[in-house]
């Protein structure tokens, strides 16, 4: 299978930018260093924006949904219809994401990549209907091709509306039953890590579900063996609408020159997918926190990624990245606003 935009060049960081947010970092009135990972996140962002002056106020959350045939094995302790009611929540304020959307100010955008329900149309919602979910993973490809190159696509597409809308930062948000079980068997196939290293409880499953969920994917790694060489077809046989989705977007922020802010686990592994097919992109992704799913870690290692914080979270919908704009925002406002050592009259180095 081929797609023909992947391995399309990213965009080049601003050394330029980079190295005059570093000199500015180096005049503000504090110890050198005492702002830690907040002058790094400054200075990156500077790199990445190409202004000496960052900042990241019109923020692009994209929230991407899919059913999953796997979940007819039982990996879920939520049943699959919970993917289309959460639908209607994000789009009318209840979800987690609506609820931090709407503080931050937020663009959001719903995609409907292929859920069981709902069965009408719901306003607010883009429905693409790339198939009624994926088909189980154990018993089969989860995706066609075809299917595989839609949901790609959705992401690209999304990352192209927030740049024409000039945002800043783009968050892509997931939904989808059953997700945790394709992440982690495309986790262990990209990491080459056994799967009792990976499996976690997800949306909340007990010691026998997880037992069982690291068997499902036992299955699965043993089925696909062959075919998941190629990071495409690893997707494609053991991935889920959404998460070729966000694989796509986080391809498109990297070659459109947008800020990509990573989620947790699931997001992660698209995120591990992306640098794998374009491993430039790796630049434009910041990761915002390290999930609670026992997998994460693992994850953040092989893309030497330094989570911003560790609450916890075992969510998804985007919503630890959400978290984290406020503090993005605020290194931002640091970096801008503090006084340099002239400016304030103070003494700018040690006695
Ligand atoms: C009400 C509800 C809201 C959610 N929002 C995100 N997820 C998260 O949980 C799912 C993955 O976990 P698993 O693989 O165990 O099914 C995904 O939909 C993910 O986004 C939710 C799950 C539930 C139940
Ligand atoms: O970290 C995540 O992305 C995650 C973990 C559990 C359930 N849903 C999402």
């Amino acid at each position: 299978m081929t797609i023909d935009w992947w391995l399309n060049p990213t965009q080049p960081l601003d050394s330029v930018a980079r190295d005059k947010a570093a000199a500015c970092q180096a005049q503000l009135t504090k110890p050198a260093g005492s702002l830690g990972e907040l002058e790094r996140l400054a200075v990156h962002l500077a790199a990445l924006q190409g202004r000496e002056r960052p900042q990241v106020d019109k923020v692009w959350i994209a929230i991407f949904a899919g059913d999953h045939g796997v979940v007819a094995e039982g990996v879920s302790a939520y049943p699959q219809a919970v993917t289309g009611q959460m639908l209607r929540n994000f789009v009318t304020g209840g979800a987690a994401i609506s609820v931090l959307a709407s503080q931050l100010g937020a663009a959001l955008e719903v995609t409907d990549l292929g859920t069981a329900e709902p069965l009408e149309p719901l306003p607010g919602v883009r429905h693409l209907q790339v198939g009624a979910g994926t088909a189980n993973l154990m018993r089969e490809a989860a995706m066609t091709p075809a299917q595989a190159l839609i949901a790609l696509q959705a992401g690209r597409d999304s990352v192209l509306r927030a740049v024409e809308q000039r945002h800043e930062l783009f968050i892509g948000g997931e939904m989808g039953i059953g997700n945790t079980t394709a992440a982690t068997a495309l986790a262990c196939v990209l990491l080459g890590c056994p799967v009792g290293e990976l499996v976690g409880p997800g949306t909340g499953l007990a010691a026998a579900g997880v037992a069982h969920k690291a068997q499902v994917i036992e299955t699965a790694l043993k089925l696909h063996q062959g075919a998941v060489e190629h990071p495409i077809e690893a997707l494609r046989c053991l991935g889920g609408f959404e998460i070729a989705a966000l694989t796509g977007a986080y391809l498109a922020c990297a070659q459109q020159g947008v800020v990509a802010l990573v989620d947790g686990f699931i997001c992660s592994v698209a995120a591990l997918l992306a640098v794998r097919l374009n491993p430039a992109c790796r630049d434009w992704l910041l990761f915002s926190h390290q999930s609670a799913e026992p997998g994460h870690q693992r994850l953040l290692a092989a893309l030497q990624a330094t989570p911003i914080v560790s609450l916890g979270l075992r969510l998804g919908e985007g919503s630890g990245a959400a978290l984290v704009v406020p503090m993005l925002r605020l290194a931002c406002a640091l970096h801008n606003g503090m006084a340099t050592f002239s400016e304030a009259a103070v003494a700018d180095r040690p006695a």
